[in-house]
């Protein structure tokens, strides 16, 4: 190994030996230049032996002069008895052994000066003291890249003499410049989005505060889909299951308990279960911390659209090649060649609208900017202008399409409706355990307020609120009077939640459920009435509380029902069966207001919405009718509204005849959200989900476009989407949908633009090449045309804001061509009229048509291209940008470009030939165009 390493250094030094001497024929500054090299280059050299040396434990190469000094940082602060170092690589290493000599989870919480129950000490002080012990939990990114990162692509825009040095030094600087500007955005918004909530303990008191001020000591509470927001030690919960493949890739989920694996890892998410953590190490002292630190965005992504797209300017390129060879064949004498290498440039450079690509990125750059302001989030670029051609909604009820605000309206017990107050007190003491030991959330009380606080998932806080106060339900007090056994915590697979426990010093196993009401009713064989005694649930009672829950699931609540079960014998499982049913409450959970304008203009713009849901089906269809997704038409459809199980259960050929038809699909797993969306993606569709939670993070996944709640939704879900909807309403998908609409029709705009130009003058280069052996349009004209005049248009063109209108249209989908027979109409039309207008006259003022047939890009179809034009300030600005560097051109840059100085009266020919395209493109507008596309008239076949 010793060896390896000096070898290596020799190596290094022998090439250095031969760059000192100098050729003795260099000018003085060529030799300070090379100095200069040398230097740097051998500075470089010796640091990088160092390294490789330094990797290489205790392989320092004596030679070098360097002094290694172990730099020993223990600023251990005496008031905790652990310091910093220990804790990282306690968890870092899962040292157990370590973890045991501290007296397990107990004892590091104890070490830490902090409390399972209670948290940390809330007072600023005691906050500050610890981050300055132990760091804060912030992460140090790679700084963002400059400006001149993005400035490349010079060397092959070199196609020419000096004078295309400016216009491609412009195409250059304008990409440079949006590129540098979209990875500014970028980083913005992942600030945004690190910037996570999460529940902690303070003071005995849970709360949510933001990741970034965890501190080493807090007591953070973890649920279902939340990100562990540092390294820890779990000291309290039951069945926790972490995903662990952020850190280590595989995807099997890790349990961890007090008795087997306690280590917790910044960046790994809880799949399932619940429990509490404390934290030991933040920020950069996490793997995690120094994995982000060393991870930098690529926003160099491609999207679909761009990909297509530079196939396309590839293959146009081809075509502009070929004719340039054959061109080449009747060319026999050498001299002629100069004059061939430029013609075949100006041909090729004719040929490649280069613009493209670049007319792309400026439209979604510009498009996400405004997205945000619109309450989106784009995670994905590409889902802007996916999100445009989208045919299907899937989206999930609790959270989205309502406010996801749980209150109990109704409560049976027994076969009793009503009053709290007239049912026996042991039935209401069984309640109290209920509730108050099997929930993942909590209630505190201030000891000056009266006012309680809850903390959970919406379900839970609804269920805890309505115990404390209809029921006076004494939360602390009832878990102190008992031990919690074993926990079956809840999920929507299950879509219950089960408790085994034993009364402080008692001998008798009491099991508690709670969940979905049909499920639990299904459990039992007996019930209690109001009055407290247990009856025998008969098939008549059963049919009785079947109505119960159908009739409050029709008002649109949500139906929770508790079982109970008692057992002398010692039992490790909960009983699933013969239990005794306590009661149901319905819980509200009213509708977001604007929903339904949102649904009916999704509809009107030819886009399904389908709810799936893990709710009851009689909720989700009352809900359903409610927001307008299912019409009194689909009622009388029995295929409308089914279950998901009934849908898992059909073979796959049934479930692709019968999706279309489905409106609802209640109870489903998080499977079968998925099945949905992957079914409908077969048939073609192009399907947007929308979600909150981590049953929908399958789907989300999955889906061509995944929008996911910004407020309430869990980290695994906004994880697993490509849009996130920052005000949680599904009135912003609709937005959204726009959005993508326009930036698809900008694009088709620009191309249409773009295409006109190319086609125009490789037209007319082909023309002249043939008959007069030369190209009337110089390399540098058509470059000026191609990168300034059609940049400029791109930015005119992408800016154009969504109008209502692209709403009246039916979806785009999966297969309609990028350009369609309306645009092959449009642009060929004025692509003729340009080019007879050049051949008679051979004048050279062309670009001009470029101003006038921008306004006819801005729209593909309506005969008014003026119409709201001025809302778009910007476009103004660049048409008058676009004619004064035009009239510089022709006017002031002879020399340079080549061209003509023109007189007044030719100007005005000039501009009067140019308008006409106005009314050609009216004219034109007007015929109608077939159905089928163009090509496929050809037979041509589609190679993706
Ligand atoms: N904390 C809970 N304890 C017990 N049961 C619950 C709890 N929360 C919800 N449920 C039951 O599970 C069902 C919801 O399951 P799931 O999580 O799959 O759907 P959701 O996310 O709430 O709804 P959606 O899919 O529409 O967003 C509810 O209808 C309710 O009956
Ligand atoms: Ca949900």
């Amino acid at each position: 190994m010793r060896r390896n390493v000096s070898d290596h250094a020799e190596k290094k030094v022998v090439g250095v030996e031969a760059l000192l001497q100098l050729p003795k024929t260099l000018s003085k500054p060529n030799k300070k230049w090379q100095l200069a090299f040398i230097k740097i280059y051998c500075s470089r050299t010796l640091l990088n032996c160092a390294k490789h040396a330094v990797r290489k434990q205790g392989l320092f190469p004596r030679s070098l002069s360097y002094t290694a000094i172990d730099l020993d940082h223990h600023q251990e602060d005496e008031h905790f008895k652990i310091d910093t170092e220990t804790l990282n690589d306690l968890v870092k290493n899962k040292n157990q052994e370590k973890l045991e000599s501290l007296g397990g989870p107990n004892g590091l919480v104890s070490a830490l000066k902090t409390n399972t129950r209670l948290g940390i000490n809330e007072e600023t002080e005691e906050i500050e003291r610890r981050r300055l012990t132990f760091g804060s939990n912030t992460y140090t990114r790679q700084p963002s890249k400059s400006l001149f990162y993005f400035v490349h692509g010079l060397k092959e825009g070199w196609y020419d003499g000096g004078s295309i040095y400016v216009a491609v030094f412009l195409v250059v600087a304008v990409s440079a410049v949006s590129n540098f500007r979209q990875n500014r955005q970028f980083d913005k918004l992942s600030k945004v989005s690190s910037n996570i909530k999460i529940d902690v303990v303070r003071n005995g008191r849970r709360q949510e505060i933001s990741i970034f001020d965890i501190v080493v000591g807090d007591i953070v509470c973890l649920n279902i889909g939340d990100q562990v927001p540092a390294d820890g030690v779990f000291v309290e919960g039951h069945s926790l299951h972490v995903d662990e493949s952020s850190m280590t890739g595989e995807s099997d989920h890790v349990e961890v308990s007090l008795t087997g694996n306690t280590f917790l890892f910044s960046g790994t998410k809880i799949a399932d279960g619940f429990g509490k953590m404390t934290v030991t190490s933040v920020g950069m002292n996490t793997a995690w911390g120094q994995m982000m630190s060393h991870i930098s965005r690529d926003t160099n992504e491609q999207t679909p659209l761009q990909t297509r797209l530079n196939k396309l300017t590839s293959s146009i390129g081809k075509v502009g090649l070929l004719y340039n060879g054959k061109k080449t064949k009747s060319d026999e004498i050498v001299n002629a060649v100069v004059e061939m290498v430029a013609a075949a440039v100006t041909i090729i450079v004719v040929a490649i609208p280069e613009g493209l690509p670049l007319a792309v990125t400026l439209t979604l750059a510009y498009s996400m900017k405004r997205m945000m302001k619109d309450q989106a989030m784009v995670r994905k670029l590409s889902a802007c202008e996916t999100m445009g051609s989208a045919t299907v909604i899937c989206t999930d009820k609790t959270g989205t399409l309502t406010l996801n605000q749980m209150k109990v309206t109704d409560f049976w017990f027994g076969l009793e409706s009503g009053k709290a107050s007239s049912v026996s007190q042991k039935v209401v003491e069984m309640f109290h355990q209920g509730v108050a030991m099997n929930t993942t959330g909590s209630v505190f009380k201030a000891k000056s307020g009266t006012e309680y606080e809850f903390s959970g998932s919406p379900t839970e806080k609804a269920i805890l609120s309505w115990a404390v106060e209809e029921l006076k339900m004494d939360m602390e007090e009832v878990i102190e009077q008992h031990d919690v056994v074993h926990v079956e915590a809840f999920n929507s697979e299950k879509k219950r939640s089960g408790v085994l426990m034993k009364k402080k010093n008692g001998q008798i196993n009491v099991v508690h459920w709670k969940g979905a009401a049909e499920k639990i009713l299904a459990m039992c064989s007996t019930f209690y009435d109001g009055s407290g005694v247990v009856r025998e649930m008969k098939e008549d009672d059963m049919i009785q509380f079947e109505k119960i829950i159908q009739s409050m699931a029709a008002k649109s609540l949500r139906c929770i029902a508790f079982a109970y079960s008692e057992d002398n014998e010692d039992i490790k499982k909960l009983k699933e069966e013969n239990l005794s049913l306590l009661g149901i409450v319905g819980i509200k959970d009213p509708c977001r207001p604007g929903v339904k304008k949102a649904v009916e203009d999704c509809q009107f713009a030819g886009v399904n919405i389908k709810m799936i849901t893990g709710d009851n089906i009689f909720t989700a269809r009352a809900i359903a009718v409610e927001c307008g997704i299912l019409t009194s038409e689909d009622e009388m459809n029995s295929e409308a509204v089914l279950e998901g199980e009934e849908f898992r259960n059909y073979s796959q050929e049934e479930r692709l005849k019968k999706v279309e038809r489905i409106k609802v699909m209640a109870r489903s797993s998080p499977f079968d959200k998925f099945l949905m969306v992957k079914c409908l993606k077969e048939l073609g569709h192009v399907v947007a989900v929308t979600g909150d939670g981590t049953n929908d993070a399958p789907a989300l996944k999955e889906a061509d476009i995944g929008l996911s709640m910004g407020i309430q939704g869990t980290e695994v879900a906004k994880e697993s989407s490509d849009i996130v909807i920052l005000d949680d309403n599904f009135a912003s998908v609709a937005t959204v949908l726009k959005w993508g609409r326009c930036v698809y029709n900008n694009i088709q705009k620009f191309i249409q633009f773009q295409l006109t130009v190319n086609v125009a003058a490789l037209v007319i280069n082909f023309v002249a090449a043939v008959s007069a052996g030369e190209v009337p349009l110089t390399a540098v004209q058509l470059l000026w045309v191609n990168l300034i005049m059609d940049t400029l248009g791109a930015l005119a063109l992408a800016t154009e804001k969504p109008t209502n209108d692209l709403m009246n249209k039916k979806p785009i989908g999966r297969v309609s061509p990028l350009i369609t027979n309306i645009m092959w109409r449009n642009l060929l039309a004025q692509a003729f009229y340009q080019i007879s207008v050049l051949l008679v006259l051979q004048f050279r003022g062309r670009s001009i048509f470029d101003v006038f047939n921008e306004f006819n890009a801005r729209s593909l179809e309506k005969k008014n291209v003026f119409k709201g034009l001025h809302k778009n300030r910007l476009f103004i600005g660049i048409i008058v940008v676009t004619v004064v560097l035009q009239v510089v051109m022709v006017e002031f840059l002879k020399k340079f470009a080549d061209t003509e100085r023109l007189n007044w009266g030719q100007w005005g020919v000039c501009i009067a030939i140019a308008a006409v395209s106005w009314p050609i493109g009216w004219l034109v507008k007007s015929v109608p165009v077939p159905e089928r596309h163009f090509f496929s008239y050809l037979k041509w076949k589609k190679r993706s």
